[in-house]
């Protein structure tokens, strides 16, 4: 029990990057948690170090799902070319260099055990998935890579909602549409302030989107305010056109102990 408990530690230790440690009464936690998105935070609010290793605790290579795979569209696959574009730009005299966007990658799992400082049991630790990534079938669920422009404070995702996702006849489902908006807006809260949970999301659906169909999901901050960080969130038809969801997103940083009941 003590062993799996020093494992556990390691793998968060491995997950974010960053030194825990076992106390009398069990795990002391000091860092803040960081599942897959590579923190940098210029926020006064948070002192979370730059990740600097592999988000995955475990020795095979992880799928990172951001990633094109042979259900995207062509106009998933156009959208995709064109902002990954963005994240290098020429060099005078040849040569590329960092541009302002970036592509943020994305995996299924996040860490092997839950709240309460409690392991979850054997079946949930193999099991648990991260939500929007938990569709083996490609194409059949949320197909979606997110690019953030950090200069901007800003983030654009390229949304494939799949078959999985249908809610009104041949449309999608408004909590497929609110899951999506929930993992752009909460992704771009923590890449700009840190580990951040939802506090409050509020959702006006302006016009049905079509199953299949590729949307752009943007969001921008708006501000932030002590531990509070607040964006705003419009998703729109591929060239723009279209207004189909607006949305604010109010999102509380955390300590990691507020996962694990401390
Ligand atoms: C972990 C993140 C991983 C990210 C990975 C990226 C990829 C995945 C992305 C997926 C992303 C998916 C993400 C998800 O799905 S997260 C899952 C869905 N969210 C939750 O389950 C959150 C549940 N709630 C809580 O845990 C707590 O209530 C939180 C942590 C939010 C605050 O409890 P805490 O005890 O810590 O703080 P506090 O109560 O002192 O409040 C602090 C301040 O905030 C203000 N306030 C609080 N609530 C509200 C409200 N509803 N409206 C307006 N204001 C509110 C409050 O007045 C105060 O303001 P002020 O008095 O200081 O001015």
């Amino acid at each position: 029990m003590l062993r799996r408990g020093f494992q556990l530690v390691k793998g968060l230790g491995q997950i974010t990057g960053q030194k825990f440690s076992t106390g009398r009464n069990g795990i002391t936690i000091r860092p803040l948690l960081s599942t897959g998105t590579q923190w940098d935070t210029g926020s006064p609010f948070q002192t979370i170090r730059p990740l600097t290793m592999s988000p995955w605790p475990f020795s095979t290579q992880p799928r990172d799902y951001s990633l094109p795979n042979a259900s995207w569209s062509e106009e998933m696959k156009r959208l995709y070319d064109h902002y990954n574009a963005l994240c290098e730009v020429e060099v005078e005299g040849g040569g590329k260099r960092k541009g302002p966007w970036r592509r943020l990658p994305s995996y299924n799992r996040t860490i092997k055990y839950a709240t309460g400082g409690r392991c979850l049991s054997k079946v949930l630790q193999a099991k648990a998935r991260l939500f929007t990534r938990n569709i083996e079938e490609q194409g059949a669920g949320f197909e979606y890579v997110v690019f953030s422009n950090k200069q901007e404070k800003r983030c654009v995702c390229v949304f494939q909602a799949g078959h999985l996702l249908e809610g009104p006849p041949g449309h999608v489902h408004g909590g497929a549409i609110a899951t999506i908006i929930d993992s752009v807006t909460g992704t771009l809260a923590s890449y700009l302030s840190g580990p951040v949970m939802t506090a409050n999301l509020s959702i006006n659906y302006r016009s049905p989107i079509p199953l299949g169909s590729v949307v752009l999901v943007h969001s921008s901050l708006e501000r932030t305010e002590g531990r509070k960080t607040f964006v705003t969130c419009q998703v729109t038809s591929a060239d723009g056109s279209k207004l189909h969801t607006e949305a604010t997103g109010l999102f509380v940083s955390i300590n990691v102990g507020h996962l694990f009941g401390a």
